[in-house]
Order: C-alpha cells, then structure tokens, then sequence
C-alpha cells in the first residue's frame, strides 16, 4: 500500500503519521481505502508522551507511566510498523492436503510460504523500521519450530536472518486488526499490526489500558481503563479478560506465554479458582421486588448483588469489559429509579473513564449530571412507583 503516494525515495521523516508496511489482500485494499476519513492522522495525547519502555524484569521490556494517567486518557495511537495476515491462504492448504502430506509438513510449508510473503513487506520497510523490527521480542527463539520455516537466509544490515526470525517476530508482537477478508475461497486472512512501541506493551489479566485497531487513522489505540500511577506498568489484555484461566493460557500461548506473570496471584491455584468462579457469574440482570421493602430494610437491599459484582470486577481488574460497563449503568438507573441522585451520580462517575476509553466519547448527560438524572425515565418511573402506581421497569 502507499498512500497517500510518496516520494520513491521517501524517508521515515518525511511521514509523520508513521509508515506502515501491510500484506493484505486486493479486497482489504479497497474496504481500507473505502473507509469514511482514511487516512487521518494519528490522534495525539491532549497533554503529551506519558510513557517510557524499560526492563519489566522476568517479562523482558514493559511500558510505564511517566505521569498519572487519568481512566478514559488517551495513551497512545501508533502507526504500525507492518499489517499482514496472521494465517495462510485456506485453499493452499488444501492443495496440500490432496498431496498426502503429514500435518507438521504442511504447517511448515504454510509457515514458510507465509514467512516469504511477510518478507516482502519487510523488504519495503524503511531501514529505522527493519531495525525496530528485528529489535523486537522473539519468543520463540528456541522452540524448535524452524525445520522448514528457517531455511531463507539473508544478510540485514550485518546479521544473517532466516524467515523464521520475522514471522516469529510477527507471532509474538502482533495485536489483532478489525481488517476481515470476505467470500469463501482464496486467500482468507485475519490481521495483525506489529507496533514499534505497542508492542512492547505486556499482557495482563485484570489490565490497566485497552487496546483497539482504528482503520480510519489506521493506527492501534491504547486508553487508560483506570486510573494508572506514575512507575506503575501499563497493560493490556492480549486475549478477552473474561475467559477462564485455562482458556486464557490456551490464548497466550501462541504469544510465547506459557506461565503468566502479569501478577503474584496469577499462577496462585486457589486465588485462580476464585478469580474463574468469579468471571463465569458476572452478568447480572436487576429486577425491582413487586413488594415495598420490608420494615427496617433499606430501599436498596435488592441492589446489592449488583454493587458487589461491580466491586468484584474492580477487584479482578475487569473495569474495561462490557461486563462492567454494563453492571454500572444498571446501577446508575437504579439510583435514579429510588431518586437516590448522589449514589447514581457516584456511579456515573466510576464509569465515565472507562467509557471514554471504550466508545471515545462522554457519557450523556442523562447519566452524569443531577439535572440529566432528573430528567431520566428512570427517575420518573421511580416516581410513579413512589406514588403507589405499578411500574415495570427493565435497567438495562
Ligand atoms: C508483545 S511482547 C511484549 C513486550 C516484551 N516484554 C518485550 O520485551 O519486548 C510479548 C512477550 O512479552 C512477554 N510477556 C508479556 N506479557 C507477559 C506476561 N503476562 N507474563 C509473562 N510474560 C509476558 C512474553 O515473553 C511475550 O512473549
């Protein structure tokens, strides 16, 4: 791809948005080109650079704040340095198939004819890019995969590469892109973007930040879920923070993590089982009791499932999934159903960064302000109940 069109001698500096080499198809060409504002500029952080990369100990590189950065902040949106398919072509594997190979030989074949497409794109890069690249984490380095796959070799800028050293660059540092090949036959791919400083970004379970592909800027974006301290790592979740632990590990895996160490309690076998048991009854769906309360019993005592399935998401560091956008809101309309304004605003206010970072945008006014929740249905749904009258109400 080059676009917009540069000069054949075109230097890094001179594409300040940052130059991204891509191994897509004709169609994924077209649906990028297609798409409404690409290709706009990366969006900058309002109050500038708030990270630096240094040694996370046993994880190799991580990234960390060099400021507090504030639930709903922007951290970052970066231009990748490569987009290609993180699999390949669906009919060539069944070409290989009619020739009566083993398993293990047509994964290396695939590998290594996916292996020489990627370096293609890699042969495209500006030299400062080949060299981030290749200066990336392998994980893979010494296990055993490369029987096939290693065979190219090539001299890059002194060292002797083989495919393998890019395409398992690519395995351990990619972060998927919301770009999709259509129709069935051909060439079917899903993407992936290999980022100069996202990439250094580690895994976590109960992360701090979230991460979503933007192909209008065509950049990988990365927002704080939560509040995040100065020194304190900044984290994503490679795979969906819902998933149980053993679905999880199944996820890293490919990413060369083979015992998580995004926490102590992590690899803790009771504190996993708690954690599972947790993740599996999040949803939650209030429903208001026909009956006034008894007396003595507060007016909200059939909230209360919900306030502590809010708490036990905050726990697990689960602030950025749908979950607890979805348990919040719940509990805003509640408030404002019992016309209890302080606690619905209370939490509005837990929810407003992390929707921010979610949908990019502010919470409406309906839920974040005294008059908004004044004005909500919920509010007078709350008041026809307080007069006598029955009401149904459904929160979410
Ligand atoms: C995308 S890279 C992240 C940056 C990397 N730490 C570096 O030094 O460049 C992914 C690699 O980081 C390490 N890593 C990331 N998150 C981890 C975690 N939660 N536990 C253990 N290792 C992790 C693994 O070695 C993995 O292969």
């Amino acid at each position: 791809m080059d676009y917009p069109p540069d000069a054949v001698d075109a230097k890094l500096v001179d594409i300040p948005g940052g130059w991204t080499e891509c191994f897509i198809t004709g169609h994924v060409k077209r649906l990028i080109y297609d798409t409404p504002g690409f290709a706009r500029p990366p969006l900058s952080p309002p109050n500038g650079r708030s990270y630096r990369i240094g040694s996370a100990c046993s994880k190799g590189l991580g990234m960390f704040a060099t400021r507090v950065i504030r639930a709903g902040d922007l951290i970052l949106d970066e231009r990748p340095m490569m987009v290609c398919t993180v699999s390949s072509s669906k009919t060539f594997r069944v070409t290989l198939e009619v020739a009566k190979l083993s398993d293990e030989q047509r994964r290396q074949i695939v590998l290594h004819e996916w292996g020489k497409h990627i370096k293609l794109a890699f042969d495209r890069m500006p030299s400062e890019n080949q060299k981030a690249f290749m200066e990336q984490f392998n994980s893979h380095e010494h296990d055993g995969s490369d029987e096939i796959a290693g065979y190219i070799l090539f001299v890059h800028q002194h060292y002797l590469y083989s495919l393998i050293d890019i395409t398992r660059r690519v395995g351990t540092n990619g972060l998927m892109c919301d770009l999709q090949d259509k129709g069935a036959t051909g060439f079917k791919g899903r993407y992936t973007a290999i980022c100069k400083d996202i990439s250094r970004i580690n895994h976590c379970c109960g992360p701090n930040a979230t991460w979503k592909w933007h192909t209008d800027t065509f950049t990988v974006r990365i927002t704080a879920t939560r509040d995040i301290g100065i020194g304190e790592e900044i984290t994503i979740a490679y795979c969906g923070p819902l998933l149980s632990a053993a679905e999880r590990a199944m996820c890293l895996a490919p990413y060369g993590i083979l015992h998580c160490k995004c926490s102590p309690s992590c690899s803790d076998e009771a504190r996993s089982k708690i954690a599972d048991e947790r993740r599996a009854r999040f949803p939650i769906l209030l429903i208001p009791p026909a009956d006034p309360p008894k007396s003595g019993e507060p007016e909200d005592a059939w909230v209360q499932p919900a306030v502590q399935r809010l708490q036990e998401l905050e726990e697990e560091g689960l602030e950025g999934t749908f979950y607890f956008t979805q348990t919040s809101f719940q509990l805003i309309n509640v408030y404002s159903f019992l016309h209890d304004v302080n606690k619905a605003l209370w939490y509005a206010n837990k929810l407003k960064g992390v929707w921010k970072a979610l949908e990019g945008k502010d919470l409406d006014a309906a839920y974040s302000s005294e008059e908004g929740i004044k004005g909500s249905y919920f509010y007078s749904a709350g008041e026809t109940r307080k007069k006598g009258m029955p009401v149904k109400v459904s929160f979410i």
